[in-house]
């Protein structure tokens, strides 16, 4: 037998040596293990969401931290995973919850009668969500110096130039003449879906709306500027380095761009030189800032929503085949071919194609997420169901959540399903989407968001069979734009069709 010798000289043997040691290890597993059980336990304690009732009962959303450090959990929950953070209080507290971040408070609302108060109350200032995605666009943000330009001219300037008519006479043809021809030059095999999507849809829109001389090379800094976005406009921007970094790029484009303009060098669609003519007495940088928050628009809420769009159709024969019957159909009635009918007729897009339209509203629905909040100006009530209301303190934020509502079955039957033709027409018995907001404040690129989408739509399946075997993912859970980020990419196999 091998001896060794023990702490006070004496030899001892292995066996009952290492019996010792593992009995002491085993104790100091089982302590560690002990104390690391504690701490988990603190920690989840001290972490975990709770609500106290407040007045008129409603849930405020708290962490023990949070008491301590005004709402610092709460509101890095709300940045970092804000779709599974909203949609689990939701569902634990209701559609009426409120939590601190720093030092205000968010209210969160989800009911029809409150989306009433949010969307038509004066009180509840709509400035404060465009002022701060300025900043982040690279505006400084002075409030005395941009209230009028933006307000007064340059958003409701949107608004008149993104009419049915002007759409109709400045963007249908050429939007779907040129997509028609980007389509022709894929390839008949399988294509990452945003690789597709990404270059294609961003230099036809940027041709199309700012002009064949738009310099495309900037396709790259567009995208890493998107997907920072929502660093740049949180709490913390300065972690969005390589963002601020494209910002920066694209705001010297667009001022070189702007510079061209304004000495008449260059032909865009109207929306442009409208948009520009409104901010015309600010400096350059400003102008910039405005100007590519209108690009971030366009380009940001249309990448998402028409990726999510051609996902689902990729996985719906059903509804790929009501499509394409729906386009041959109507095609057929033409004596022409479709570009040159649309440039004499730019309005039949909006006429035809009744279940694509359905589709376009249809993902919309499925993937919007609440797109903006309110300030409010003064004290003000909030009225919610069953003769609740909620105290708003002036200051404090109000978010009206649209994705209760979209999610609700009792409105949108079987609601967590895409139904291609749940919005056509006969079948009309289901309400319109709130995606787009609604009163004053709609959404002022509503017409032509879903007219781009549509017109994807039909000259993608005009060409092309699509489809995929994977599944469609999850919404990422950072996102926090109108329109959700996809959890991650997939592959979608392109077969030429016969007809075509
Ligand atoms: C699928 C795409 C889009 C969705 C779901 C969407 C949704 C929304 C929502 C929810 C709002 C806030 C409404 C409110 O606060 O009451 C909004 C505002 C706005 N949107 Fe969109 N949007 C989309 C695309 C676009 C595009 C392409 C443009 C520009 C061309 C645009 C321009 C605007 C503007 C200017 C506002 C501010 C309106 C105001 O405060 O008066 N949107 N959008």
């Amino acid at each position: 037998m091998v001896h060794v010798s023990d702490a006070i000289g004496r030899e001892a043997p292995l066996s009952r040596l290492s019996a010792a040691m593992f009995t002491s290890q085993a104790s100091a597993i089982a302590m560690s293990m002990f104390i690391l059980s504690i701490i988990n336990y603190l920690i989840k304690h001290l972490l975990r969401n709770f609500t106290r009732q407040s007045e008129n009962d409603i849930p405020v959303v708290q962490t023990v931290v949070d008491q301590w450090t005004f709402g610092s959990k709460t509101a890095f929950e709300f940045y970092t995973t804000r779709t599974p953070f909203l949609k689990d209080c939701t569902y634990r507290y209701g559609r009426a919850f409120k939590f601190r971040m720093g030092r205000k408070t968010m209210h969160i609302v989800s009911t029809m009668t409150a989306s009433k108060t949010f969307y038509f109350n004066r009180e509840l200032d709509h400035k404060e969500p465009h002022f701060r995605a300025l900043v982040a666009l690279g505006s400084s943000g002075d409030r005395n110096l941009l209230a009028i330009p933006v307000h007064k001219h340059f958003l409701p300037s949107f608004g008149r130039r993104m009419s049915r008519l002007e759409i109709a006479q400045g963007i249908t043809a050429p939007l779907y003449i040129q997509l028609s021809q980007q389509f022709e030059h894929l390839s008949p095999n399988t294509h990452q879906l945003s690789e597709m999507i990404g270059r294609t849809l961003y230099d036809v829109l940027s041709r199309v709306v700012f002009g064949n001389s738009f310099p495309l090379n900037t396709y790259e800094d567009f995208v890493t500027l998107d997907d920072g976005f929502n660093m740049l406009a949180g709490p913390w921007p300065f972690v969005a380095y390589s963002a601020v970094r494209a910002r920066e790029r694209l705001l010297a484009v667009l001022t070189e761009y702007i510079k061209t303009q304004e000495e008449g060098k260059t032909e865009t669609a109207s929306i442009i030189s409208s948009a520009l003519k409104s901010v015309q007495s600010l400096p350059f940088r400003e102008k910039a800032a405005c100007l590519l928050s209108l690009f971030w628009s366009i380009h940001s809420n249309l990448r998402k929503s028409i990726w999510w769009m051609t996902a689902h159709l990729a996985r719906d024969p059903e509804a790929r085949c009501q499509i394409h019957d729906e386009i041959s159909t109507t095609l057929q009635s033409f004596d022409q071919d479709f570009g040159s009918y649309l440039r004499k007729e730019p309005d039949s897009m909006f006429k035809e194609f009744s279940t694509v339209d359905s589709v376009v509203s249809e993902t919309n629905r499925l993937f919007s997420l609440p797109g903006s909040f309110r300030v409010a100006s003064v004290d003000t009530e909030l009225q919610l169901d069953n003769g609740r209301t909620m105290k708003v303190p002036r200051g404090d934020m109000v978010m009206f959540d649209t994705r209760p509502y979209h999610l609700d079955d009792s409105v949108y039957p079987d609601a967590t399903c895409f139904q291609a033709d749940r919005f056509i027409e006969p079948k009309m018995d289901v309400p319109d989407i709130m995606s787009w907001g609604t009163g004053p404040h709609m959404c002022k690129g509503k017409v032509f968001a879903h007219h781009v989408m549509k017109v994807w739509a039909v000259a993608l399946l005009e060409r092309w069979d699509i489809e995929t075997t994977d599944e469609i993912p999850e919404l990422a859970p950072a996102s926090a734009n109108t329109i959700a980020d996809p959890a991650q990419d997939i592959l979608i196999t392109l077969h030429i069709r016969p007809q075509a």
